[in-house]
């Protein structure tokens, strides 16, 4: 495919994504009985969608390495395309690393720290990482919808009191946490 095509399959592939993206984030406002827009809402003008294609190249040595190191993602919310056959992406659920199978065709959809914060801790930023594989080559295309607002804060009461300090949470931020070994959004809490 010529550079040309590719920016234009990226660039129709990205406004879809945006479509469920606004989808996806009224269904979560709603499952906790909040406007539908409040998610939205709080994104303001400064949303942001990052793409990215991953290739993780067979490795020798796949009990050594890693793809990706443990992570949150810094975004609201991931969209992520996987690889049609070869398996990478694990979550960590009760202190276990879990293999996501591969689903061909369909989308992978991640929370991520933003929305870990604008919930206050409702939904949750799982920790996860990427394995390689000793013969195949895998590739995805990763997604993300992140705001660079300072303030988002939603689900707060005085039942549920602000779990997060009130910082600006940018993927430079996220990115410079990740570089030191830290989750973002463990540097964020009160
Ligand atoms: O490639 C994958 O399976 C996951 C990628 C990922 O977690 C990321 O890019 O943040
Ligand atoms: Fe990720």
């Amino acid at each position: 495919m010529s550079s040309c095509c590719i920016g234009k399959v990226l660039n129709e592939y990205s406004f879809k994504i945006e479509s469920l993206n606004v989808v996806v984030l009224k269904a979560l406002a709603r499952s906790l009985n909040l406007e539908d827009d409040c998610f939205l809402n709080q994104y303001g003008k400064t949303s942001k969608i990052n793409a990215r294609f991953n290739y993780y190249p067979p490795c020798p040595c796949p009990e050594k390495v890693l793809g990706l190191k443990p992570h949150g993602d810094g975004s609201a919310i991931t969209f992520l395309l996987q690889d049609k056959e070869v398996e990478g992406l694990q979550l960590l659920k009760d202190d276990q690393w879990v293999g996501v199978p591969v689903v061909p065709d369909a989308l992978t959809i991640n929370v991520g720290d933003q929305m870990e914060i604008m919930s206050n801790g409702i939904f949750k930023s799982p920790l996860h990482r990427v394995s390689v594989d000793s013969k195949k080559e895998r590739m995805t295309v990763y997604v993300l919808h992140a705001s660079n607002r300072k303030e988002h804060w939603t689900c707060i009461t005085d039942e549920t009191p602000r779990l997060y300090k009130n910082i600006t949470f940018t993927l430079d931020f996220m990115h410079k946490n990740y570089q030191l070994g830290r989750r973002a959004n463990d540097a964020c809490k009160i």
